[in-house]
């Protein structure tokens, strides 16, 4: 038996559309294998009686059958689905590492992203990288193509969870298909500078490169209530709120001092939105643990 812990993760940050992504210190999923004959999945945890056990819809079945590792899978959800953090891809990381180490196949963390990856697009339609290489590598990712970079940062978050359901793939159609030069422009300038942010883990730097003007203010509406948890959080001090992967979380940058009224303010704002919502104080992190 193996079992491993993978961490809710952020991706997009706003100016990385599909290709930043960061490991939060929690929540998480919890996944333990056991071989056996065939793939069989038994889902708890949080949100989990939305979840298919069918191998065949479920993401951990589609890393058993990439890895050629039939198991019987527990699966402890912590992420709870279509939350915007990560849910499908904390699975898919923790299978993925689980099931190489009980069969022992060899494979490195960062060969198994593009194992998780296809997990992932049992959900979204798409193998997206964004999500998996975080929560299996830790840090801060830029996962371009088959290429993942990571840096070792440690910035401190709110990633503040609405009860509102968003899935990925809907959230994937309100996409816009072109962009102006102005605004890819303006994306290539936040993009360097939330990079030069996590490699200096400065917080200011970070916030401030997450401003985006083409894919997230289209997933805003999805979210009741957006606009008005964002100024709360720059209230307050945080020093950039977007979005989190495909919502509907909101993720915001601080420093730690502002961290406990930063979430506090988010949550009130959803809440005066007519909204609940659980607010979770944390930073960017390691990624998936082999116990
Ligand atoms: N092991 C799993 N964990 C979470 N969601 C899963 C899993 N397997 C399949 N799913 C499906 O994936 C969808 C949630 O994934 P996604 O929309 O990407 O959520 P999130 O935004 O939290 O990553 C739901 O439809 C859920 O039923
Ligand atoms: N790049 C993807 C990320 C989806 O993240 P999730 O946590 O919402 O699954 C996208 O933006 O569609």
């Amino acid at each position: 038996m193996q079992t491993v812990r993978a961490p809710a993760t952020s991706a997009n940050l706003g100016s990385g559309f599909d290709v930043f992504g960061v490991a939060l210190d929690r929540p998480a999923d919890v996944v333990r294998v056991e071989k056996a004959d065939r793939t069989t999945i038994e889902m708890r945890g949080v949100g989990s009686q939305y979840i298919p056990e069918d191998p065949d819809k479920n993401v951990v079945g589609a890393v058993a059958d990439a890895l050629d590792a039939p198991a019987h899978i527990e699966i402890d959800k912590g992420v709870r689905p279509s939350s915007g953090l990560g849910s499908s891809a904390a699975s898919s990381a923790a299978a993925a590492v689980a099931l190489n180490a009980l069969y022992d196949r060899g494979y490195s963390r960062q060969e198994l992203v593009a194992v998780a990856a296809e997990g992932e697009a049992v959900v979204s339609g798409e193998a997206h990288a964004d999500n998996v290489a975080p929560a299996l590598l830790g840090g801060f990712t830029v996962a371009r193509g088959d290429a993942v970079t990571t840096v070792d940062a440690s910035i401190p978050l709110v990633a503040c969870l609405p009860e509102i359901a968003v899935s990925t793939r809907d959230a994937r159609r309100v996409v816009p298909e072109s962009a102006s030069m102005e605004d890819i422009v303006h994306t290539i300038g936040s993009a360097a500078t939330l990079s030069v942010g996590m490699c200096r883990n400065d917080p200011a730097l970070v916030g401030s490169g997450m401003d985006e003007r083409v894919v997230t203010p289209a997933r805003a509406e999805l979210i009741t209530g957006y606009d008005a948890v964002r100024e709360a959080a720059l209230d307050a001090g945080a020093t950039g709120v977007t979005v989190s992967g495909a919502g509907p979380a909101v993720i915001a940058v601080c420093r730690e001092s502002a961290r406990r009224d930063v979430a506090s303010a988010m949550v009130d704002a959803f809440s005066t939105a007519g909204v609940e919502s659980r607010a979770y104080q944390t930073r960017v992190s390691e990624g998936a643990t082999l116990y």
